[in-house]
């Protein structure tokens, strides 16, 4: 695996880089951003926690403006960002150009439908290919993962922890998407993506996947009040019966006042961290 440092920059006293490789399951050239806190200079492996971006997010949304690096140097954390989905000239998009299909909305599956299926291949990237290539280059424990994401990558967080109970020792989401095949852009994605045989959808939804048995040991979401797309999009209020049928035991802070932005994720972001560095250690 050959990996290319687009960019880098010290910050907290540690180190924030840009990568760029070429992706065997995505077939295109794909980037992540990863910050390396300070303690990595004394040599060990580190804990990681994986952020996963929502509709319209490349890795720099959350790398610029999630003000997360603080608390990652505190506590001694590694945080990767992967991007939302594949991207480059001959990776097709959203036929009727909208932004919560396509390029920057991969929702995290692997794409069965044509002409997805060769490029648009997430579920494998985040939960296999990333984590093999962020194992082999940098010092990071893979005994020691956490997740978290926000809105469409909040929904990634929830499926790919549910999915790998022992992997993930801690799961997290700002405004996720919890259940994506009763709300209008969870369809629309895994109706394009994966066919209309709402089956194959089950595995990609939170609340589906706690229905069908999938558990985690326990959960942190955080939503805002003023988000314009709580009760058509994110749906918190399924989430919350899911897990109170199921015995997980969910903290679900609804902040008054915040909406969907990076000024809601970047308030609660150390709250977090702190959080997956409790299960972390
Ligand atoms: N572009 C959409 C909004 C999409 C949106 O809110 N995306 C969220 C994730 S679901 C985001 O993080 N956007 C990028 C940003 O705020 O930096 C619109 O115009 O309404």
């Amino acid at each position: 695996m050959t990996i290319e440092i687009a960019s880098e920059n010290r910050a907290h006293g540690g180190r924030q880089l840009v990568v760029s490789h070429a992706s065997e399951s995505t077939s295109t050239e794909m980037r992540f951003s990863i910050f390396l806190p300070p303690q990595a200079e004394a040599g060990g492996k580190l804990p990681v926690v994986w952020f996963l971006s929502g509709l319209t997010c490349s890795p720099m949304n959350v790398t610029e403006k999630g003000e997360y690096r603080a608390a990652c140097a505190e506590l001694g954390l590694i945080f990767v960002a992967p991007d939302t989905s594949p991207r480059g000239e001959n990776v097709p998009t959203d036929s009727s150009g909208g932004w919560d299909f396509g390029l920057g909305a991969g929702f995290y599956v692997d794409a069965t439908e044509e002409p997805f299926a060769r490029h648009y291949r997430m579920w494998s990237y985040v939960t296999e290919e990333l984590p093999a290539l962020v194992a082999s280059e940098f010092p990071a424990d893979m005994g020691r993962q956490g997740i978290t994401g926000h809105s469409m990558g909040g929904h990634g967080a929830l499926t790919v922890a549910l999915r790998n109970l022992g992997r993930f020792r801690s799961v997290s989401a700002f405004a996720p998407i919890v259940a994506p095949s009763q709300v209008a852009w969870g369809t629309k994605a895994l109706g394009g993506y994966l066919g209309s045989d709402e089956a194959a959808w089950r595995p990609h939804d939170a609340v589906a996947l706690i229905e069908d048995g999938a558990r985690v040991s326990d959960l942190l979401v955080d939503v805002g009040t003023d988000d314009p797309f709580l009760d058509s999009q994110l749906r918190p209020d399924l989430l919350e019966q899911a897990c109170v049928d199921a015995g997980i035991p969910l903290t679900l802070r609804r902040q008054p006042g915040y909406d969907h932005s990076y000024y809601f994720i970047s308030t609660f972001m150390a709250e977090h961290l702190r959080w997956h560095s409790e299960r972390l250690r």
